[in-house]
């Protein structure tokens, strides 16, 4: 059987190795023979198959604006070899039949293995649990309404302990409908009232962390806090893990680098549910993830069509691409200030949100016998990102123009090259 071999890659902890892949998993490599394809990663780092924790993919429901083919693509060139779909889809992925149906799509087109997330409530509508069993029973561990907030503590709770009789996890878009109204564009700060933008008070957001993390304290169930992007929904997790709670959050690459300000153009780009927030938000997620009170990088990939996001800023939908450039994103803020090694950077990105959902062949070391999901990354090279330079259906990137890292040279999923420069 011929297989793939990458010579001369730098593992994460500064070892230099070759790798030879042979039917998906990493084998001897002094086995090589004639036949493999080689790949020369001589002055590259090789780091296990990133693994997004929160992944907006579109399909079914909105093909315009992504595609599970599109949106895995995206994912396989910036270095993830899997990836969470949350249900906000059409027809919602409430039900064990929905599940399904999305399994079947990935199965047939995919350039990542995609982990599907079950709603909480049936149509996000907050009102009744989703077919939480047949969700379950169709393989789902991972629960979102993700997109709305669950604000009913009682369906929360009876979540909950549905879940812990698996050891699945809630994951919760954590905003208070009440203290963000419908209209909500922009971080409630100075620059909010200036604009007369509508904002989104970071209270919102602390405050249903802390009631969560009481419920999950009360069930014994695990809790993953989405997209966390305030310095008080730091200190609620910090708090959380003093007291030894089954509790996990994730920060995304546009609450590390991206703030307020660049919303005084008034660009929908810039227009994402939680909102970019002020300088020391961004210095205190930063400090998070680096001291793992944030345990992981996801990235909130969230596709939409030019149309929509012509609309004017308060009533068009929130959310950016983030898949192409997260590990640049991380780089720039957290790995070139060396306030995270590459070790590091492969927990954050790759082995803690596999943990998440406990997938048995995402996040694993790279050493022989173990499944072959590798990326191999230039540490070096810089560029200045182009929206045009896509596998997204949709443009919507806020990194459009800015000089960043471009780091990701090739992608092998199970095996299987995903992407190559
Ligand atoms: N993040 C966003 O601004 N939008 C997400 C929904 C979400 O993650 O809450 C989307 O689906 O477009
Ligand atoms: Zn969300
Ligand atoms: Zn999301």
């Amino acid at each position: 059987m011929s297989g793939l071999l990458i010579t001369g890659a730098t593992l994460s902890d500064g070892t230099r190795s070759d790798l030879l892949i042979r039917g998906g998993v990493f084998v001897d490599p002094s086995d090589g023979s004639a036949s493999d394809r080689r790949l020369d990663a001589h002055g590259l780092l090789a780091l296990p198959g990133f693994v997004d924790p929160h992944t907006h993919l579109r399909e079914p429901g909105r093909t315009d604006a992504e595609t599970v083919a599109t949106g895995t693509r995206a994912a396989a060139r910036g270095g993830f070899t899997a990836v969470h779909a949350m249900a906000n889809l059409s027809p919602v992925t409430d039900t064990g039949a929905a599940a399904s149906d999305l399994m079947a799509i990935a199965q047939r087109d995919s350039s990542a293995e995609v982990v599907v997330v079950g709603a909480l409530t049936k149509a996000l509508a907050g009102e009744q649990l989703s077919d939480i069993d047949g969700l379950h029973a169709a393989g789902v561990t991972m629960f979102s309404d993700d997109g709305r907030c669950v604000m009913n503590a009682q369906l929360m709770r009876e979540a909950f302990e549905k879940i812990k009789a698996f050891d699945g996890v809630l994951a919760q878009h954590c905003q208070d409908h009440n203290l963000a109204g419908a209209e909500a564009s922009c971080h409630e700060c100075a620059i909010s009232a200036r604009l007369g933008l509508p904002g989104w008070p970071s209270v919102a957001e602390s405050s249903i962390i802390a009631r969560d993390i009481e419920l999950a304290a009360y069930t014994g169930a695990r809790y993953h806090a989405c997209h966390i992007s305030t310095a008080e929904s730091v200190e609620v997790i910090r708090w959380a893990k003093g007291r030894g709670l089954p509790v996990t959050a994730e920060v995304m690459p546009h609450h590390l680098l991206l703030t307020t300000d660049l919303l005084a153009s008034l660009d929908t780009t810039f227009k994402v549910n939680p909102p970019l927030r002020t300088d020391e938000h961004v210095e205190a997620v930063r400090a998070g993830l680096a001291d793992g009170t944030i345990d992981m990088v996801g990235t909130d990939h969230a596709p939409h069509a030019a149309s929509d996001k012509a609309k004017p800023f308060v009533l068009a939908p929130p959310g950016m691409l983030a898949l192409e450039q997260a590990l640049a994103v991380v780089m720039e803020t957290m790995v070139i200030p060396g306030r995270l090694t590459w070790e590091q950077v492969a927990d954050r990105m790759s082995y803690a949100p596999a943990r998440l959902t406990r997938l048995a062949r995402q996040g694993r070391p790279i050493a022989v016998g173990e499944p072959a999901n590798v990326v191999l990354v230039d540490p070096d090279a810089r560029a200045a990102v182009d929206r045009e330079a896509t596998a997204s259906k949709s443009r919507n990137n806020p990194y459009h123009g800015r000089l960043l890292p471009d780091p990701v040279v090739a992608t092998v999923w199970a095996g299987r090259v995903t992407f190559e420069r």
